[in-house]
């Protein structure tokens, strides 16, 4: 009988009905679809321009500070806020954040929400889903690629809202061109793509063994500011040449006049595997600007192949449906019924048995749970409650990093203690370091703002320091890929 009951409480099933406000409300969805650098964004933004009070949303915290920047520069007052920081503009009428960061409990009269496929990643999806279902705006405006369509006119059967829909061309034409063989063929502009930050560093200090100092680069770990400052050194014409992931793919303008894949499979967290040929596109996509002509290449024939079938495909898979994660009230619910018996309850336990039976429509699927119990399991010893547990274990950090789980169990400890949570203190000189252990001191650093704003800064009392800390790492980071000082690792490229 608990077991039924427990199916009962665990419905996840008409979500759009959690947000009524936003059901009480006549709200008008206006989509632009299309391939990259088509515009879209740029278009949504001249709406919201234009209205007298906005939100802009963002995947990444540099979209968001791009925006920000672009409309105070506009003169229209934009705060900033993401989960690593706040500026708040005075008497601001619009505000710029990252999507997790957006306040569902304000009126806008118009919303930007931007890269809407996004909708269907594992482990942020929900962000997206709630955003389409919560926003209180009368006119939405949603960015990205046309796979979503379908299942974003489901999501409007279902909340009544009405639509409509723009398709977008790239303003300029994307060539394919022959594999290149040789590091004298690379011209100034040339983005050169691998999937791992190990291949990106060998790649680099390959080319630079004859061209010193010619390679920006730009991958997942590196911090925003230090990605800023490579695109901005790529774009200017300082460095020849960008080194990149996929990380390339979504986010900044860059001045890339041709794509080079270095490999056209990565890992992805599980297995190696091929890249699906949107993946292909939309990284391709990357090349060129506005109104001019974009070249995409490869180093192996092989990779051409795949290449030219990727770019001329089009039965892409189509996004079916929508991550969606439980409220702490639904959680709290379900443990109240199930758990009751004194049983002794942790938070991965919960989240692993409400998964069992949660009960979802079929354009909706559960938001992964794998990286909070990780940080669950990492943390369980503590003795945090429930709640602390699930404030703390939804912060986005990285779970892969040993040393980041390390730190979190000391934060938690404090936590426990209800003692202020000072920043570790790091007396090695960061000169010391080497550039993965300041990547690493970095994602730390993130975790501390991260845990501040779910656990408020009177215990969190580093917040300041712990900024300018972050500053230094982030410009000592900057400093070292500027100066190639990274000469020990392998130069893995002439044997591949
Ligand atoms: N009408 C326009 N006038 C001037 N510049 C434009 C115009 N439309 C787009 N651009 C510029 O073209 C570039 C690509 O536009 P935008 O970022 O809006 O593309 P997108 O379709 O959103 O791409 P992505 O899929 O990468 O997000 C930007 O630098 C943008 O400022
Ligand atoms: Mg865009």
């Amino acid at each position: 009988m608990a077991k039924n009951l427990g199916k009962k409480i665990a419905d996840l099933r008409m979500p759009h009905e959690w947000w009524e406000q936003a059901r009480s409300m006549t709200r008008n969805f206006h989509m632009h679809f299309g391939p990259t650098n088509s515009g879209k964004t740029y278009s949504a933004l001249e709406y919201l321009k234009k209205a007298p009070k906005g939100v802009y949303c963002a995947p990444l915290r540099l979209l968001a500070a791009e925006v920000y920047e672009n409309l105070n520069k506009s003169g229209i007052k934009c705060s900033l806020i993401t989960g690593q920081e706040i500026k708040i503009v005075p008497d601001a009428s619009h505000v710029a954040c990252t999507i997790e960061s957006l306040k569902l409990t304000e009126k806008y009269d118009c919303a930007v929400v931007d890269e809407v496929q996004m909708i269907a990643d594992e482990s942020r999806g929900s962000a997206w889903t709630n955003a389409i279902l919560g926003l209180q705006a009368k006119e939405i405006h949603l960015t990205g690629e046309p796979r979503s369509k379908n299942l974003l006119f489901n999501i409007f059967d279902r909340t009544k809202d009405s639509y409509s829909e723009y398709l977008y061309k790239r303003m300029s034409s994307l060539r394919l061109c022959p594999p290149i063989v040789s590091t004298n063929e690379l011209k100034p502009g040339d983005c050169l793509i691998a999937f791992s930050r190990r291949k990106c560093h060998a790649i680099k200090n390959f080319i630079e063994k004859k061209q010193p100092g010619s390679c920006a680069i730009i991958y997942g770990n590196l911090p925003p500011e230090v990605r800023k400052n490579q695109a901005e050194r790529f774009n200017s014409q300082q460095q020849k040449y960008l080194i990149a992931t996929d990380a390339v793919g979504m986010g900044l303008n860059y001045k890339i006049d041709r794509i080079i894949f270095m490999e056209t499979s990565k890992h992805d967290g599980k297995k190696k595997r091929r890249l699906f040929p949107y993946e292909i596109k939309q990284i391709a996509g990357r090349a060129g600007r506005y109104m001019s002509n974009g070249y995409v290449t490869s180093t192996t024939m092989s990779d051409f192949k795949e290449i030219n079938i990727a770019l001329s495909y089009n039965q892409e898979i189509k996004i079916d449906r929508a991550g969606l994660t439980p409220f702490y009230e639904q959680l709290e619910e379900f443990a109240e019924f199930n758990f009751s018996s004194g049983k002794s309850l942790t938070y991965s336990n919960l989240l692993t048995q409400f998964s069992k039976f949660a009960k979802l429509e079929n354009i909706y699927f559960l938001q992964s749970i794998y990286e909070a119990c990780c940080i669950a399991n990492s943390i369980q010893s503590i003795g945090l409650s429930l709640q602390q547990m699930h404030l703390f274990c939804n912060i986005p950090i990285r779970i892969k990093n040993s040393a980041v789980l390390k730190v979190a169990q000391i934060f938690a400890g404090e936590i426990k203690k209800e003692k202020e949570v000072k920043f570790i203190n790091y007396d090695d000189n960061l000169k010391d370091m080497n550039l993965e252990n300041l990547e690493n001191i970095y994602n730390l650093c993130e975790m501390y703002h991260a845990l501040s704003r779910k656990f408020g800064r009177e215990m969190f009392v580093d917040c300041t320091d712990v900024r300018a800390f972050c500053l230094l790492v982030s410009m000592e980071i900057q400093d070292r890929l500027n100066k190639e000082e990274n000469a020990m690792l392998e130069f893995q490229l002439s044997q591949n």
